[in-house]
Formats: C-alpha cells, sequence, structure tokens
C-alpha cells in the first residue's frame, strides 16, 4: 500500500460523516425479493459506525428489486411503468424493513426520496441539502433513493451511483463507501475471466486501460461498474475519498477500511454553488471554444468572452447554465451564461472594441465558470 494509499484509507477509517451507497444487488434476489438477513448484517455494521460517534446517510437502491417477487414478476421490469409499480411496492418493504432494523439500536430512520430535479435545480438543492443536514442533527440515520414512482425517462438518475456522489457532496461526507456485489474494482468485469484487482486509484491515470462494464452479475441493479467509477470520480474531484466493495465487506469497510479499491481525492472541497454547476446542473447548450478560449478558461481561470466562442448550440436564456466545449467536442467546462441563445451568433469570434458598449460583458463570468478538466 503506498503512502498515499494509507492515507487515504486512513482518512476513510476516520471519517466522522460518512455516506454509504448499496446496490440492489446486495439487499435483494430475483426470486425471494428483500433479504432480510442481509439487510440487517448491514444495518448492524451502519449503527456501528454511528454508536462510536459517527453519522451516517444510507443510500439505498433495491426498490425495484424488492417489488420483483411480491408483485409475481419473474425478472427486472424493462419498462417504466412496471419499474415504477415495482418500486413502490419494493420501497415501502425497504422502509420498513430498514426502520425496524435500525430500530434495534434505537435509531430512528428518516426516509428521503429524491427526483434528478431536487439536484438539478439550485433551490430544491439547497432544501434537500437543509433537510439531510437537519436528519442528521437529530440524531437520525437518513435513507435515501430516488423517488422512483414518479421520476420519468427523461428526469431519471437510474443508478444510485451518482446519486450518492450528490448526496456525499449535499451532507458534507467524509467519505463514501460503494457497495456492491463484487469485491473491488478490477482491470476488466471479474465475471469475464482474468482480471487484475485494482486496490488505489489516485488520479486518472490509475484508471488507463481499466474497462468498468455498464451491467452487473445479478440482473437487479444499473449501471454496473461504469456508474460506480464516474460516482468515485465526480466525488474525489470535490474533495471525497471513496471506498469501493463488496456489502459482504461492509464491517470491514466501515472498520478498517483495508478491503476493496481506495479512491484518492482529486480536488479539493467545492463550494456548494461550484458543485451543483459541475456535477449537478442540468446544461441547457454548448458553447464551443477555440484553442485560446479553453486554455484562458481552464488553465488560467479566465472569463469566457465572445471573442474565443465558435459555435452556439441549444436554446437557452442569460442566466442558464450551458456546457463549455473544446474544438474536439470535450466538455472542458460549465458555466453561467450571461446572454440568450439568440443574442450570441452577432457577438460570437468579435472582441470587446468590435462589440457595442452593452455587450462587451463576459459571456460567462470566471465567478460562474467550473473548469473540469
Ligand atoms: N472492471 C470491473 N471491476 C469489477 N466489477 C465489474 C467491472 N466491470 C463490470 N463489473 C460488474 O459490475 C457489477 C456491479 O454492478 P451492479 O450490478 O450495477 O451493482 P449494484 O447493484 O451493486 O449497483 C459486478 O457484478 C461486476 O460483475
Ligand atoms: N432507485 C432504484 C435504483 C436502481 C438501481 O438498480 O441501482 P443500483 O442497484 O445501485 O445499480 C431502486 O431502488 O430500485
Amino acid at each position: 500500500m503506498s503512502d498515499q494509499a494509507s492515507a487515504t484509507r486512513k482518512a476513510i477509517a476516520a471519517a466522522q460523516r460518512v455516506v454509504v451507497k448499496v446496490g440492489s444487488s446486495s439487499l435483494t434476489t430475483t426470486t425471494g425479493g428483500l433479504d432480510a438477513e442481509r439487510l440487517m448484517l448491514l444495518v448492524d455494521t451502519v449503527a456501528q459506525r454511528v454508536a462510536s460517534g459517527g453519522q451516517a446517510v444510507l443510500v439505498s437502491s433495491g426498490a425495484i428489486a424488492a417489488g420483483i417477487a411480491p408483485l409475481g414478476l419473474r425478472r427486472r421490469p424493462k419498462d417504466l411503468a412496471t419499474q415504477q409499480a415495482a418500486a413502490s411496492v419494493g420501497q415501502q418493504a425497504l422502509a420498513h424493513a430498514y426502520a425496524e432494523s435500525f430500530s434495534r439500536y434505537d435509531l430512528t430512520v428518516g426516509q428521503v426520496l429524491l427526483t434528478a430535479d431536487d439536484v438539478v435545480r439550485r433551490g430544491h438543492y439547497r432544501n434537500a441539502q437543509r433537510t439531510l443536514n437537519r436528519l442528521l442533527g437529530l440524531g437520525a440515520v437518513p435513507v435515501v433513493n430516488e423517488n422512483d414512482t414518479v421520476a420519468t425517462h427523461e428526469i431519471r438518475f437510474g443508478d444510485n451511483d451518482r446519486l450518492a456522489a450528490l448526496v456525499s457532496h449535499l451532507v458534507g461526507a467524509d467519505a463514501l463507501i460503494l457497495l456492491s456485489d463484487v469485491d473491488a474494482l478490477y482491470d476488466g468485469d471479474p465475471r469475464r475471466g482474468d482480471a487484475s484487482v485494482i486496490r488505489e486509484v489516485n488520479g486518472d491515470a490509475d484508471m488507463a486501460g481499466v474497462r468498468a462494464g455498464r451491467t452487473g452479475a445479478s440482473g437487479l441493479g444499473t449501471g454496473g461498474m461504469a456508474s460506480k467509477v464516474e460516482a468515485a470520480r465526480v466525488a474525489c474531484s470535490s474533495g471525497i475519498p471513496v471506498l469501493l466493495t463488496s456489502a459482504a465487506l461492509a464491517d470491514r469497510a466501515l472498520g478498517p477500511a483495508d478491503v476493496g479499491t481506495a479512491f484518492a481525492v482529486t480536488g479539493s472541497r467545492l463550494s456548494a454553488r461550484r458543485f451543483w454547476l459541475a456535477h449537478a446542473a442540468g446544461a441547457n447548450g454548448r458553447l464551443w471554444l477555440d484553442d485560446g478560449a479553453v486554455a484562458a478558461v481552464v488553465k488560467r481561470r479566465r472569463s469566457l468572452l465572445a471573442a474565443g466562442i465558435t459555435a452556439v448550440e441549444g436554446a437557452f436564456d442569460g442566466g442558464d447554465v450551458v456546457e463549455l466545449v473544446n474544438p474536439a467536442g470535450e466538455v472542458v467546462a460549465r458555466g453561467v451564461v450571461a446572454y440568450d441563445a439568440a443574442e450570441l451568433p452577432d457577438l460570437i469570434g468579435r472582441s470587446s472594441h468590435q462589440l457595442p458598449a452593452e455587450q462587451r460583458r463576459e459571456v460567462v463570468h470566471a465567478d460562474d465558470l467550473v473548469p473540469l478538466r
């Protein structure tokens, strides 16, 4: 274990406030619905962490999977209406099981069901933040899931890994623990033959050559390893270390943190507004930048001026969030645009002195802009 890696594991073991995300495959079976025993073991571990002075937020998947057996379905449904029906049955079974199980430790559970809108819209984001913080302050264990019964295709998170990364930032967590049905990240899907375990990820370089699949073995979860790696990247980029392992190893993950894959932080903690801009806000359009503008915005942290924009995409209003893309089409930053989409075509490519006085303001001000690379 390298020094940096052990520092990451030490930080995770010492974390005061943790977010623990558990996947469907770890709590349910296709034939039996909710696996009460596995859920109880998880609760034992989380309750232990709370008893030793920590705080925990549980992001629990499993609503859809837990509804499969009670509704007499044979496998995870593919259409949204049946998924929502299953989630409606499964979520209440899940909430009931958590409440009962945590009550063995005199711990109260607060159910928090979020839609993507709750983190995409700034007002909702702060509201969710307040609720979660208050629950923690009152000594309860928030149990979070997506509000599957009302979410439509367009506004779904779909998998809970990304939701867990967003919740980690929302509550200012000191660590994020991702529990799945696989003990660690491998360089390829271990189900498909030989794969080597990756113990530490200290940055993008350690991910070179790693193939993280989009499907899981169980057919119960969604997103596969790819969504976990992406969630880890989001959390680490804003200063939250991540441990990825199996639910069967939860006691070690929440104890000495000496199992699974540890992802080191790659950036510092962002303010709520900057995190929201970078990872949560829905973008309404794109501005294409030339190389000079990319360097100014990403390396020198300058405002974006009209002169460096080569094309405008989307129908946005001033005040909306847009993506800034480099000439290769990669998103390099996100920010709040100061003009409506209709105003920009006349301005782009022109330097400030060629523009009328009222149109000389920055297109995206540096304070409203978050580089992503
Ligand atoms: N590179 C990889 N390393 C580890 N597991 C992988 C990798 N690529 C794909 N997987 C698969 O991802 C699965 C976990 O994803 P998923 O079923 O969505 O989990 P969960 O329900 O816990 O969210 C594992 O069962 C594993 O087979
Ligand atoms: N909100 C959904 C989660 C979807 C899902 O399967 O997520 P995961 O098991 O974390 O890949 C549910 O509770 O069924």
